[in-house]
């Protein structure tokens, strides 16, 4: 049997959810990675340090025992988040401030609806070295919703750097050539997480042959060419661009709907998904850095001291897995992935 060995790799991108959800899917993440960055779009959204706590303690009672994982909490960036709340996040270890434009996805209602009305917080998260991770699309109705990402860059992001250059940005879940060129080529103290369905997809997965809703996520999958920039941005090993699954679990009858959810599950599977990438684009041997390295430098975390397995073995993706009363559907339920977890080492 073949198989790589690397260090634990950090998941810098997941959904959580709470109670029965939570209790479901923390079990899945806590498995390959040692540290994960918790989005906090909760309804109502994450916005205090006590609130952050809280969902804290809720994440490590369902960590198995077995297991040393540890969630690294966010705080929902809102239009009311004050200069005080930037402070007391720094002295609780908060490792940054999510900015969900708002109307932008899942949950992002409380979101910001100017940039402007958060300067000064902004200054004061610069001050501290507190990062703004950011779902990085405008919301516009006129823009089109392949176009959300990189219009977002050009009206948003390159304003906002320009405003606060010392501003630490996570330009989350990347989906453009724009996003991983303008990444790729901007001062220090910005870098991007990249999804494995990103890396494995483009938009004909979601759209040909029909409808299939559950790689409906956001910003959505777009065009061969930009997954192909993707890819070589992974690849690349260049320590801007590292991993952030973007696991984001919905039950099965509201994506399998009329109006169904964004999001993709991906934590069961997480790191065989990045394997197969990695492999296909011949760079097995670029995959510890993104995963393991990158994204710990970046958030100034020393690397995890323990090594994970991957075995070049074949299983099958259950067609469904328990979580609320409803079933969850991970991405590819039913395919067979050419690489398996195989543990700690
Ligand atoms: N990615 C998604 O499609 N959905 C995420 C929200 C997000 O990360 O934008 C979710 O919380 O469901
Ligand atoms: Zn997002
Ligand atoms: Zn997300």
């Amino acid at each position: 049997m073949t198989y790589i060995e690397l260090i634990q790799p950090d998941d810098m991108h997941v959904h959580l959810r709470d109670g029965e959800a939570l209790r479901a899917v923390v079990p899945d993440t806590a498995r390959q990675f040692g540290r994960a960055v918790v989005m906090p779009n909760l309804k109502p959204p994450v916005t205090t340090v006590t609130m952050a706590r809280e969902y804290r303690e809720r994440i490590e009672a369902a960590v198995p025992a077995d297991s040393q994982f540890k969630p690294l909490m966010t705080l929902y960036l809102t239009d009311r988040t004050s200069v005080e709340d930037v402070s007391n996040a720094a002295a609780a270890n908060i490792v940054g401030f999510k900015l969900y434009p708002a109307g932008a996805t899942t949950n992002s209602e409380a979101g910001v609806t100017s940039l402007d009305r958060c300067t000064a917080v902004l200054d004061m998260m610069s001050e501290m070295g507190i990062p703004l991770l950011v779902h990085g699309e405008v919301t516009h109705a006129d823009v089109d919703i392949f176009d959300r990402e990189a219009v977002f860059i050009d009206q948003v992001l390159i304003p906002l750097r320009k405003r606060h250059p010392k501003l630490k940005i996570v330009l989350e879940h990347i989906t453009t050539r724009q996003a991983a060129e303008y990444v790729a080529t901007s001062e220090e103290g910005i870098a991007a997480t990249i999804t494995a369905h990103h890396l494995l997809y483009n938009r004909n997965a979601m759209l040909v042959g029909g409808i299939r809703p559950h790689y409906y996520c956001l910003p959505i999958l777009k065009r061969e060419s930009h997954r192909e920039a993707l890819v070589a941005a992974a690849t690349s090993g260049a320590s801007r661009f590292f991993l952030g699954t973007d696991s984001a679990p919905h039950a099965q009858p509201t994506k399998e709907a009329e109006c169904g959810c964004a999001g993709c599950y991906t934590a069961l599977h997480a790191m065989e998904l990045y394997a197969t990438a990695f492999e296909q684009a011949g760079a097995l041997d670029k995959l510890e850095g993104f995963s393991s390295i990158f994204g710990a430098q970046f958030y100034g975390l020393p690397l995890n001291t323990r090594k994970i397995r991957l075995a070049k073995e074949t299983w099958t993706i259950p067609k469904s897995l328990s979580f609320t009363e409803q079933p969850l559907v991970p991405l590819n339920s039913g395919e067979t992935l050419g690489w398996r977890f195989a543990g700690l080492v």
